[in-house]
């Protein structure tokens, strides 16, 4: 054994062999004897003979303590850092991200910065005009408004600046996420104190500074690929009185909402599922869409839109972003119709109780390609499922409100159903005022209003409950004697590219655009155009009332003509 073992060690740590120290001719035991060890400290004393391992364990020694010192010092840092400094991150996509960026934009000793990422990234806030620093107060500036570029921080570089006497190191820093080499943003804050009630105060300060640069918006979301929501728009809110409606829907909605909102103990000690559904149906431009973004706007609820047509939805998406919904938010299902008719197919496994629907609906010969993974029971699970938020108010919309299944339209999942139809006159009447009317004027005065014939039958006002309302308004407006000739002079007048609407359009009387505006309502058969046309009519006309009155004939017989 010892002549196998001898010359491996010589020649691993020397690279030399006992053939190279004894000659071939002196290999007898003997001779070999005296150099090997008789015991094991022998043995280590014989391999620290070896000056090459020697120095190999002198520097696993000094190895092993630089890396514990280096560890040492880590921990130590550590323990400085979490006992000095509060770190808090912030993801890209949640709103507290945006907050604190916006927050970062202002801070005064971000100008001092020497290594910045510029951008016009909004976060969120809706105000498409940018400026550069130092243009809002040249008069030449290209673009009008309050919003500078965005001095961000620059990825992976640590920025330090202070901030009421602390001292806050901020780091941005791109982080793989999922698959596809996905990657995302993170922004890390150290906050040099030992309480966290400093955090919090920054936080409360860049969320009411995001707030104020909101100003009257509501928040608009939308699921991403990987079903999360993200924040995609501020919308301004947009004035309930804007939307003209038959009379008494609007209340309806305003105060049934607001009475929800205001319900949660009285559901809870119901056990009754604290959820509202409103299905909104009809002819399509009929302000469907635009009272649902101003009622939340009048309710201060963030939009959150719920595409089930859009790719990649299925059962598991749908109930993952409907669980994910805030507390107290608006869902919007907008042409729930459309998902029925392209891609919802029931599920062959759906429960007895959703199957007793007639087999013969539409969306079962309706759907030409099975491209949706998204099944009928998988919404309707996802509606009134454990999983669903509570506090949420559901609005669906539909242009064909016949081919929807029952089981979706039941109460519990839409309580309250509203048709929308053609514009009646009384809203011809009204949009043409709101057109006109100066802004502080409105519409809606008391001293003109049309009265009109509403039946409403509507149910208890339970989650369980149903309300069905059909509105029929009265074609006959009030006969108002027509107007003078019509100032054409006036109009004609008006020319000048450089001032706006309003100071382009003729400055007449209230009772004047009143008049006209009946006249208007004259020309316009009940039932027969929708509010967007007319709207789009009177967009041709916006400096011209006594045009828009004169050629509405017209236009109508061409409109209706086959
Ligand atoms: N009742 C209304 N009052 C005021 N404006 C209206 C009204 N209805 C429609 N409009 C105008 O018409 C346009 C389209 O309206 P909106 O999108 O709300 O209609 P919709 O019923 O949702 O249509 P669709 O069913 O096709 O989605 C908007 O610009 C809106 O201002």
């Amino acid at each position: 054994m010892s002549s196998v073992l001898l010359p491996t060690i010589k020649k691993a740590f020397c690279g030399v062999t006992s053939a190279d120290l004894v000659s071939p001719n002196t290999t007898s035991p003997e001779m070999i004897q005296p150099l090997m060890p008789a015991d094991f400290s022998s043995v280590w004393t014989f391999l620290l003979s070896f000056s090459a391992l020697h120095d190999w364990l002198k520097l696993i020694v000094i190895g092993g303590i630089l890396e514990t010192c280096r560890r040492a010092f880590y921990w130590g840092y550590n323990i400085f850092i979490n006992s000095f400094f509060i770190s808090a991150t912030f993801q890209d996509g949640d709103d507290s991200y945006d907050w604190i960026m916006v927050w970062l934009t202002k801070q005064p000793s971000w100008s001092q910065a020497r290594e910045l990422q510029i951008s016009t990234k909004s976060f969120g806030l809706d105000n498409p005009a940018i400026l550069v620093p130092g243009e809002e107060d040249d008069a030449s500036s290209l673009v009008k408004g309050s919003r500078k570029l965005a001095y961000m921080p620059s990825v992976s570089t640590t920025h330090s600046i202070w901030y009421k006497r602390r001292w806050i190191t901020i780091n941005r820093s791109k982080e793989p996420s999922g698959y596809y080499g996905q990657h995302e943003e993170l922004l890390t804050i150290r906050i040099m104190t030992r309480h966290q009630s400093f955090l919090n105060d920054l936080l409360l300060e860049a969320k009411q500074e995001y707030m104020t640069a909101q100003g009257h918006k509501i928040s608009i979301y939308v699921s991403n690929s990987s079903s999360e929501w993200r924040h995609v728009a501020s919308r301004p809110k947009r004035p309930l009185h804007s939307i003209v409606l038959d009379p008494g829907i609007k209340d309806l909605l305003i105060d049934d909402a607001r009475d929800f909102l205001a319900s949660k103990s009285w559901y809870a000690t119901r056990g009754i599922p604290f959820r509202r559904g409103y299905l909104l149906y009809g002819a399509p431009g009929s302000g469907k869409t635009s009272i649902i973004h101003s009622l939340a706007g009048e309710l201060g609820l963030d939009v959150y839109i719920i595409s089930l047509s859009r790719i990649g939805m299925d059962d598991t998406v749908l109930n993952e972003l409907i669980c994910e919904l805030p507390e107290k938010c608006i869902a919007l299902m907008e042409d729930i119709d459309a998902a029925f008719t392209q891609t919802l197919n029931r599920d062959e496994h759906a429960s007895e109780e959703e199957s007793e629907e007639p087999p013969e609906s539409p969306k079962f010969h309706e759907s030409p390609q099975f491209s949706s993974r998204l099944s009928l029971s998988g919404l309707l699970n996802a509606l009134d499922g454990v999983g669903a938020q509570e506090g949420r108010i559901l609005f669906a919309t539909t242009n064909k409100y016949e081919s929807l299944d029952p089981a979706l339209c039941r109460p519990g999942r839409m309580d309250i159903h509203i048709e929308f139809k053609l514009a009646s006159k009384f809203q011809a009447r009204e949009l043409f005022r709101c057109f006109y009317l100066p802004v502080d004027e409105g519409v809606g005065g008391e001293d003109d209003d049309i009265p009109v014939k509403e039946s409403v039958e509507s149910g208890s006002g339970s989650s369980e409950s149903k309300t069905l309302i059909d509105f029929d308004i009265p074609s006959e407006p009030p006969k108002v004697s027509p107007p003078s000739t019509p100032h054409r002079a006036v109009s004609e007048r008006i020319a000048a590219h450089s001032v706006s609407h309003a100071e382009r359009a003729p400055n007449l009387s209230r009772p004047k655009i009143l008049h006209l505006a009946t006249r208007f309502a004259d020309a316009i058969p009940d039932r027969r155009m929708s509010m967007a046309s007319l709207q789009g009519y009177l967009m041709g006309y916006k400096t011209r009332p006594f045009d828009a009155v004169k050629d509405i004939t017209a236009w109508m017989e061409k409109e209706c003509s086959p």
